[in-house]
């Protein structure tokens, strides 16, 4: 596996390998990988000739207070990962070589971007749209994969590709989760065993929803309380949003029908955590 640390060698090398017959599947990270990117890797690989990921750690899309400067790196353990899923090229550059000016254009998302993460974490959504078409000029895969756990990053992008003629496919990747249901995320690692165990009333409220929707209850209003009778009976949680949305437009709908995302965020003492499942 080829580790780049250059934007201009990257292009270079990109530029070669596009000329190559098949796919170019791009698997964008911020390291400290786990099952979950894997999974991504994975299907990258089962669809497309060759695979390239990144990791960078986009202090852009981090509010002032956030976890930025401890965010979990484990960089050395990530290449040997990586490597094993067969990654061709992993680019990992510094903040310096990605915004060597600073930010001074940025890509905001209007409407979408202010929703769910949006609207807890301000900036984040711009933060996120700006690495990310950044990256996808300097890769320029034909598919790009992304997690299904951060949903509300899915429709920005989507709308971002869309209003920007970016010429790729995104697809969506099912979320990974641990054998008691707790969704993988590089944060989980900051959660104390006891913390850990509360977590789970996140997949709880949400798996409690969705066995109401199995019995034919529909109306957000009566779901929605349903998911917060069980989120209280969680200690040490503080629920950011608990929301039933449209999964294009992050706007909230009365009923839960086939596509609406229905999303949860809370914080387990300080670690803020996401989960989601979208209706079938
Ligand atoms: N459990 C998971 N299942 C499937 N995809 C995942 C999972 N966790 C993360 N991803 C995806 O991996 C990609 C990289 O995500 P990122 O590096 O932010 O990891 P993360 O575990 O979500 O970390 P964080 O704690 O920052 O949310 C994203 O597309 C994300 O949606
Ligand atoms: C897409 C991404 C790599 C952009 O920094 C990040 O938001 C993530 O890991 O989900
Ligand atoms: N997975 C989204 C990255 C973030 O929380 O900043």
């Amino acid at each position: 596996m080829q580790i780049v640390k250059s934007v201009a060698e990257m292009q270079s090398i990109c530029r070669k390998l596009r000329m190559q017959d098949g796919l170019l599947g791009f698997v964008p990270t911020m390291g400290a990988l786990h099952k979950g990117h894997l999974s991504l890797v994975q299907r990258a690989g089962a669809e497309c000739q060759t695979v390239i990921a990144s990791i960078f750690v986009n202090p852009l899309q981090f509010g002032p207070g956030e976890d930025f400067a401890k965010y979990p790196r484990t960089f050395e353990q990530d290449c040997r990962q990586l490597e094993a899923e067969g990654v061709s090229v992993l680019f990992a550059p510094e903040a310096t070589e990605m915004y060597p000016t600073g930010a001074v254009t940025t890509i905001t998302v209007p409407g979408i971007g202010d929703r769910l993460d949006g609207a807890s974490r301000p900036g984040h959504f711009t933060g996120v749209a700006t690495v990310v078409a950044k990256l996808f000029h300097v890769v320029a895969p034909h598919r790009a994969y992304f997690g299904q756990k951060d949903a509300a990053q899915l429709a920005v992008l989507r709308q971002m590709i869309q209003d920007l003629n970016f010429d790729l496919e995104l697809v969506s990747c099912a979320i990974v989760r641990d054998a008691d249901g707790l969704a993988l995320s590089s944060r989980n690692k900051y959660l104390s065993i006891p913390e850990r165990e509360q977590a789970l009333v996140l997949h709880r409220s949400l798996t409690k929803i969705e066995q109401s929707i199995a019995s034919g209850e529909r109306r957000s209003s009566t779901l929605l309380q349903i998911g917060r009778n069980t989120l209280e009976t969680a200690k040490g949680i503080r629920v950011d949003y608990l929301a039933i949305v449209d999964a294009r437009s992050l706007l909230p709908v009365a009923s839960a029908e086939r596509d609406v995302l229905i999303a949860v965020a809370a914080y387990v003492g300080r670690t803020r955590l996401i989960d989601n499942f979208l209706v079938a």
